[in-house]
């Protein structure tokens, strides 16, 4: 466990020391200490800059920034080696007439598919991502979840993205959420920690921020909205409360975390939406592959799409890209 101390006043944030994790008064004590959220603000201040519109070469770039971005992911139970197989293909080179469009950032696949997927995209520097810790629910024992972890890791998986036990955490037992990413982190050894607060389901904005701060003081990497499982996902309300906690976590720490909005992201127009918002939240110091992603399962066609119709002025026909 790092040991935190606290750096200037952090926007509010007034005690954050190394005994936080200490037990489970001390870590409520920190999480219902941070500020409260106002929600007519965040929706507020979500929806104007989801109006902010990017015209021509800012918005090649942006969509250009977006499919770096992208974890393309299929995380269905009738996922099969050919599926993902294909879906790797695509993430390598999304328009194989076009070899000036990037690689996606990730691909994002159940575990017993990870070694499938690292043999397709060998090679290529897209990372493999595994969901684990009994994706989607969370409800298993913790020996289930790490050794879960452990199989992903094993076969090679350079990215976990785990569940939190919601159950818990709205049950007031922050430290056993705690307690279980620490043990996840430690089975990941090498491999990037995601953690999933699924906030469709923690019912308020305050949570989303108490979560975040947890998830983060724990040792995770990046902290992501959503399985995609439940609605609602990846609003952006949400993003923008969890932009606001990894800057002020920061300033706070001196560390980095990534945020990934996952679930629901469709169009062209969503990510770049999410982009601004990251710009406008966490500062551009987050807009980067390695501090931001977009989970989703079939955004990358509108992008491809909306990206050819920059360069020709007009759309391809609708089975010019492979299916996603
Ligand atoms: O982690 C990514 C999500 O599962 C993708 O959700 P989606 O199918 O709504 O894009």
């Amino acid at each position: 466990m790092e040991s935190f101390v606290l750096v200037g006043d952090a926007r509010g944030v007034s005690t954050l020391t190394t005994d936080v994790a200490s037990s489970n008064a001390a870590l409520r004590g920190f999480l219902h200490g941070l500020p409260g959220v106002d929600k007519v603000g965040a929706d507020a201040r979500a929806a104007m800059l989801g109006t902010r519109s990017i015209k021509t070469t800012a918005k090649r770039q942006a969509i250009d920034l977006a499919i770096s971005m992208v974890d393309l992911t299929t995380l269905e139970g009738a996922d099969t080696p050919g599926k993902v197989r294909a879906m790797c293909a695509k993430a390598v080179h999304p328009d194989p007439s076009n070899p000036d469009v990037p690689r996606v950032a990730a691909v994002c696949v159940y575990p017993d598919l990870v070694a499938e997927a690292v043999q397709a995209v060998r090679g290529s520097g897209v990372k493999v991502a595994s969901v684990a810790t009994a994706f989607p629910s969370g409800r298993s024992s913790l020996e289930v979840k790490v050794t879960d972890t452990a199989l992903a890791v094993a076969a090679g998986a350079h990215e976990v993205d785990m569940v939190i036990d919601r159950g818990a955490f709205l049950a007031g037992d922050y430290l056993k959420v705690f307690e279980e990413i620490v043990a996840i982190k430690a089975a990941c050894g090498d491999a990037h920690l995601k953690v999933i607060l699924e906030t469709g389901e923690l019912a308020t904005y305050d949570n989303v921020r108490r979560a975040s701060w947890l998830a983060m003081l724990a040792g995770g990497d990046f902290i992501k909205t959503s399985t995609g499982k439940v609605q609602p996902a990846a609003t952006l309300p949400v993003t923008l409360v969890m932009l606001e906690a990894v800057r002020d976590f920061l300033a706070t720490t001196g560390r980095k975390v990534g945020v990934k909005p996952a679930g629901g992201i469709r169009t062209t127009k969503d990510a770049i939406k999410m982009l601004v918002l990251v710009n406008e939240t966490a500062g551009d110091g987050w807009l980067h592959p390695d501090w931001f992603r977009l989970g989703a399962s079939s955004v990358l066609n509108d992008l491809l799409m909306q990206r050819q119709k920059q360069d020709t002025g007009r759309y391809s026909g609708p089975d010019y890209f492979t299916l996603d």
